[in-house]
C-alpha cells in the first residue's frame, strides 16, 4: 500500500478558515495538499495537475462542487471526489453521488470521519479492523460450503434464509468478478443492470436493489462489493427478515461482555464485521421501525454502539440493501421511515423477473447445468431439449432464477442421460395446453434460444404415410371438426377466442361448429354469448 505522502489532495472551500482547518487535519495525516476558493481556480489546479483525490464545499461563490463533479466526469479524469454539504440537504448529497461523488459529509465536519471517508476514497486501510467474530458468522467449513451451495427450498424461495450472516473472503482472482460472471444474461435487461453494476462499484453511494424474490438482486450486491475497490474486504449479507426483533440491536451493533443473560463476552455485530467492506442487508422492507430509526443513525454518524458499552466505535461501511417490497408504497404506508428509504435508495437498481427476460432463459440454464455438473464431477453437463427449453419458456416462473435453479437440479437427478426432456422438468400442466408445431416455433423465436446450448434433436420419425381417403369431403370435416372442438376446448369453449385463435371471425366459427354439429354444451359454456 502507497505510503500517504504519496497522495496528493486538493481542497476546494471558498471559507479561509474552513480551507486551513481541512488542510491542517490532511497534512498532519502525510498527505500533499492543495488548496483552491472556487470552481475556477480548483479547475486551473486541475489544468495543471492530477490528484488522488478532490474535497469540494457545495456552495462556493463561482458555482457549485457539483459542477466540479461534472467537469470531472466528462473529462474522465480519475481523481475521486468527496463534496461536503450543508447539514440537512439530503437532495445535495444525493445529487453529488449520482454525479460520481465517492462519497460526502455534511456540515460541521467531524474532523474523525473526514479522516476516515478520505482514507476510504484513497483506498487505504480502514481505522479498525475487525477481531473479534460477530455471534452468528458461521464457521470455516460453513464458509466454504455456503458460498456456491444451492439452495433446496424449491419453489417456495420466499421461505427466509437464516440470520446469519454470510462474509465473502476471497477477493476476486482476475479482473472480472466471480459474481458478474455468474449473472448470465444478454438481454437488454441484464445489460443495464451489468452496466450499471459497474458504474455505482466506485462510488460509497448506498444502492437499493428491487426485484421479486429469486431474481439475482442479492448477486447484484455481491457484483457491486467485487468490482469496487472494497473488495479485499469483508462482504456481509444480513437477512433482515429473519432476525427476531429483540435481537437485531445486538446482531447489527454487537454487545459487551454483561450486557444481558447470555452475553457472556464481548461479540461484534454485522457493522464492525463488515468495516472497511459492505454491508448488504437483504429484506430492508422487513426490518422493524424501531431499528430503522438506529440503523438511520448509524449510517448518519457513521459510528454504532455496541449494546452495554460506553462509548461509540466509528465503522467505514459501505450499504446495500434489497427489497423485494415497493419501499416508496410503504413509506406511504408509514411502515418505512421516509429519511431512511432517501438514504438508502441514492441509486436504485431494478432486477427483473425473469419472465420478463425469457430471451436469457437459455443462457442461465445452460450456465446453471454447467454448474450443477461441475459441483457433482460429472461430465459432459447435461443440456436441454429444444422441447424442454419450449416448455420452460412457457412456465411464468414466480420463484424467479432460484426457482429454475431448483427445477434443473431435480431434473438431473431424473434424468436417465445427459439429455433433459419435457417430463424430466415435472412442470405443471399448464405448459402442455397445445403443442403445435408452429406455437413452438414462436417461442423459440421469440426467446431467441441460441441453438449451440440445446441439446441435438433427435432424428425426425419417418413421416407415417397415411392411407388415401375413399371420402375426401368427409375426412376433411373430421380434422375441421376435431381442430375446432382443440380450440374451444383451450379456450374454454369460448368460440370468440377460440375463433380468433384459428383465425376465423365469429360468425366464421358459428358457421363452421353449425355446419358440423359442433355444440359447445349449452348454453353455460357459451362465455361468448352476448358478441
Ligand atoms: N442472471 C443469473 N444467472 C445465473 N444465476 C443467477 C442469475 N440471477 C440469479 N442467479 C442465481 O439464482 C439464485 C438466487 O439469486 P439471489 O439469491 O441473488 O436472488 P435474490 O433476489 O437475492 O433472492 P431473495 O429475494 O430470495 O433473497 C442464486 O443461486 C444466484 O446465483
Amino acid at each position: 500500500m502507497s505510503s500517504p505522502s504519496h497522495f496528493s489532495l486538493l481542497v476546494v472551500d471558498d471559507e479561509p478558515d474552513l480551507r486551513t482547518l481541512y488542510e491542517l487535519t490532511l497534512l498532519r495525516e502525510g498527505y500533499d495538499i492543495e488548496t483552491a476558493g472556487s470552481v475556477e481556480e480548483a479547475l486551473l489546479h486541475l489544468k495543471d495537475r492530477t490528484y488522488s483525490a478532490v474535497i469540494t464545499d457545495m456552495r462556493l461563490p463561482d458555482g457549485t462542487g457539483l459542477d466540479l463533479l461534472r467537469r470531472l466526469e466528462e473529462t474522465g479524469r480519475r481523481e475521486k471526489a468527496i463534496v461536503i454539504t450543508a447539514y440537512g440537504s439530503a437532495e445535495n448529497a444525493v445529487e453529488a453521488l449520482k454525479a460520481g461523488a465517492y462519497d460526502y459529509l455534511t456540515k460541521p465536519v467531524d474532523l474523525k470521519q473526514f479522516r476516515a471517508v478520505v482514507a476510504s476514497a484513497l483506498g487505504r486501510a480502514p481505522l479498525t479492523v475487525p477481531t473479534m467474530v460477530p455471534s452468528s458468522l458461521p464457521s470455516e467449513s460453513e464458509r466454504a460450503a455456503g458460498a456456491s451451495a444451492p439452495s433446496a427450498s424449491g419453489a417456495s424461495s420466499a421461505a427466509p434464509a437464516p440470520a446469519r450472516p454470510r462474509p465473502v473472503a476471497p477477493a476476486p482472482t482476475g479482473p472480472v468478478s466471480a459474481a458478474l460472471a455468474r449473472m448470465a444474461g444478454t438481454s437488454p435487461a441484464m445489460q443495464e443492470v451489468r452496466a450499471l453494476v459497474e458504474k455505482v462499484a466506485r462510488s460509497m453511494a448506498p444502492v437499493l436493489v428491487n426485484g421479486e424474490s429469486g431474481t439475482g438482486k442479492e448477486l447484484v450486491a455481491r457484483a457491486i462489493h467485487e468490482v469496487s475497490p472494497r473488495s479485499n474486504m469483508p462482504f456481509i449479507a444480513v437477512n433482515c427478515s429473519a432476525i427476531p426483533e429483540q435481537l437485531l440491536e445486538a446482531e447489527f451493533f454487537g454487545y459487551r461482555k454483561g450486557a444481558f443473560t447470555g452475553a457472556n463476552e464481548d461479540r461484534e455485530g454485522f457493522f464492525q464485521a463488515a468495516n472497511g467492506g459492505t454491508l448488504f442487508l437483504d429484506e430492508i422492507g422487513d426490518l422493524p421501525l424501531s431499528m430503522q430509526s438506529k440503523l438511520l443513525r448509524a449510517i448518519q454518524e457513521r459510528s454504532v454502539r455496541p449494546v452495554g458499552a460506553v462509548s461509540e466505535q466509528s465503522v467505514n461501511v459501505r450499504l446495500l440493501s434489497a427489497t423485494h417490497k415497493d419501499l416508496g408504497a410503504e413509506v406511504l404506508a408509514g411502515r418505512f421511515r421516509q429519511d431512511l428509504y432517501y438514504r438508502l435508495n441514492v441509486i436504485q437498481i431494478r432486477v427483473p423477473p425473469l419472465r420478463e427476460r425469457i430471451e436469457d432463459l437459455a443462457v442461465i440454464s445452460e450456465q446453471v447445468l454447467e454448474r450443477i455438473a461441475r459441483d457433482a464431477h460429472v461430465q459432459p453437463a447435461p443440456r436441454l431439449t429444444r422441447d424442454a427449453l419450449v416448455h420452460l419458456a412457457r412456465y411464468p416462473f414466480p420463484g424467479n432464477v432460484r426457482e429454475l435453479e431448483n427445477l434443473l437440479h431435480r431434473a438431473v437427478a431424473l434424468s436417465s442421460d445427459e439429455h433433459i426432456d419435457v417430463f424430466d422438468l415435472g412442470l405443471p400442466e399448464t405448459v402442455f395446453t397445445d403443442s403445435a408445431a408452429q406455437e413452438l416455433d414462436l417461442i423459440t423465436e421469440n426467446t431467441r434460444i441460441d441453438p449451440s446450448v440445446l441439446a441435438p434433436e433427435p432424428p425426425p420419425a419417418p413421416p407415417a404415410v397415411a392411407p388415401l381417403p375413399d371420402d375426401l369431403a368427409a375426412y376433411l370435416d373430421e380434422v375441421e371438426k376435431d381442430i375446432l372442438l382443440r380450440a374451444l376446448e383451450r379456450h374454454r369453449f369460448n368460440r370468440t377466442a377460440a375463433g380468433a385463435s384459428l383465425g376465423l371471425s365469429l360468425r366464421q366459427m358459428r358457421y363452421r361448429m353449425a355446419r358440423l354439429g359442433v355444440s359447445v354444451g349449452g348454453d353455460s359454456f357459451d362465455g361468448d354469448r352476448g358478441n
